[in-house]
């Protein structure tokens, strides 16, 4: 398994592209799902989810083919034909890569009537249960039987048809669930409390391009009147606003300066809300953002919670920064029950951070130091390559695969900003 090698302590300095948003890809591509037309996505990262993702289609009898962007920097084109669905059956082996996997539900439950998709289980952050996805079907009319680790969902003869969903906590991959099968129910369909992250408007705004009719969009309430069909559409994924707060954070706790290239604040304000209460500079371009840091940075107070409030995909690669701030930091998850995986390891590099609960109380140390380190899952990775820009000597980050799902060419990207950063093979 390969593994990042970091030789800490160079200033990153210089400008770095954001990629396509892997959180918005994954509930683009199972909307081609809805469609005997071509949904073409363009601005495609390089992702281990996004093979993983094609995969799953190609198992449905979806093509895929991928081919360069015009003009990009890193980004790609994907042009996804599911004009004939082969099979509405999501196997284990593939869902158990990607938990975003359960996002074909919705959009084969609505196009072929049923779906079968193994249950994605627990994870490294926590539990993840998927009752609120369940429940939004249901409310469309949907019968789901659990068995032998499958999901199965059926719509009524005649198709599935708009209801009345009223989720009792936010979730992403609910919301998203339950509007892909909305726009191919017969009627009107509303969702409250629906989640309010870029990549929902971003999926919204991905279906209006193939016909579907959404109001309410970017809000808690989405009113989705159902088409008969939908058609095919081109569509550019939006950047990553994690990947771009991850470099963001990677500058600050260099003391270096990067311009962000292609990333869109108002997709991350509560993240550089964060930075500037750190004391970062922040400074919001036409072609992107600039981070730069001068002086060591100050302690912060934070809590997670649904968009626009700050991300937990973001609550890592803050904890290291804050491990190298001046004063106690105190952070807390509301999300997820177990996303401190990274603290023992941050730990083992000279951090100084208890965890009681969901809050964790990081007093910055003044000097971080190389050590080699397991990451347990994707942002805890990302937390762990920071603390490694930053550190004393050389940091080993093993389980590279994690960092492989969610940042494109890592290393390649930090080096050309000059970090001192390699791949290696087997460990
Ligand atoms: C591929 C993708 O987009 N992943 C993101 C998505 O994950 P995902 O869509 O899985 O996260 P959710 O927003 O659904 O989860 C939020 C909370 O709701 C709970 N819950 C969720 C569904 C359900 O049926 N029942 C239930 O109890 C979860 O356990 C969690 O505590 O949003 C998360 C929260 O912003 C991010 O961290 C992930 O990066
Ligand atoms: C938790 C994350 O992703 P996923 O939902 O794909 O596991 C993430 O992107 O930080």
């Amino acid at each position: 398994m390969d593994r990042i090698i970091i030789r800490g302590g160079q200033r990153l300095a210089g400008r770095l592209p954001i990629s396509g948003a892997k959180n918005a890809v994954l509930t683009l591509m199972p909307c081609a799902l809805l469609t005997d037309g071509k949904l073409t996505l363009s601005n495609l990262p390089r992702l281990a989810d996004v093979d993983s993702f094609g995969h799953l289609l190609n198992e449905l009898g979806a093509t895929t083919k991928v081919a360069r962007g015009a003009g990009d920097e890193f980004g790609r084109v994907m042009t996804i034909d599911a004009n004939r669905i082969a099979s509405t059956v999501a196997p284990y082996d593939i869902v158990r890569k990607m938990r975003a996997s359960i996002l074909v539900l919705g959009p084969l439950l609505a196009r072929a009537g049923e779906a079968t998709v193994s249950l994605p289980g627990g994870c490294a952050i926590g539990n993840r249960p998927i009752d609120l996805h369940l429940k939004a079907l249901e409310a469309l009319g949907a019968e789901i039987e659990l068995a032998a680790g499958y999901v199965r969902a059926i719509a009524p003869e005649g198709g599935l048809k708009g209801g009345r969903i009223v989720f009792p906590v936010v979730s992403v991959g609910a919301t998203e669930n339950a509007l892909m099968a909305a726009v191919l129910a017969k009627g009107e369909t509303i969702i409250d409390n629906a989640a309010r992250e870029p990549e929902i408007t971003d999926l919204c705004n991905c279906l209006v391009a193939m016909g579907a009719e959404i109001e309410g969009i970017g809000s808690e309430r989405l009113i989705i009147h159902g088409k008969d069909r939908l058609h095919g559409a081109d569509y550019r994924v939006m950047p990553d606003r994690i990947e771009a707060g991850s470099y963001a954070c990677a500058a600050a706790i260099t003391g270096g300066e990067l311009e962000l290239a292609g990333a869109r604040a108002e997709d991350m304000q509560a993240i550089l809300d964060g930075l500037i209460l750190a004391g970062a500079e922040v400074k919001v371009t036409e072609s992107g953002i600039t981070v730069a840091a001068e002086r060591r940075l100050k302690a912060l107070t934070l809590s997670t919670a649904p968009f626009p409030a700050f991300p937990t995909d973001m609550q890592a690669q803050f904890m290291a920064m804050l491990a190298l701030a001046d004063g106690a930091s105190v952070l807390t998850e509301t999300i997820f029950e177990n996303r401190y995986m990274h603290v023992p390891e941050l730990a083992r590099m000279g951090a100084d951070i208890q965890v009681r609960g969901r809050t964790a109380v990081v007093r910055g140390v003044d000097q971080l130091r190389g050590a080699e380190v397991m990451a347990t899952d994707l942002r805890a990775s990302m937390s762990l390559v920071l603390a490694g820009l930053a550190a004393e000597g050389e940091t080993q980050v093993h389980r590279v695969y994690h960092l492989d799902r969610g940042y494109e060419r890592l290393e390649t990207k930090l080096s050309q900003v000059g970090a001192d950063i390699e791949r290696a093979g087997g460990d």
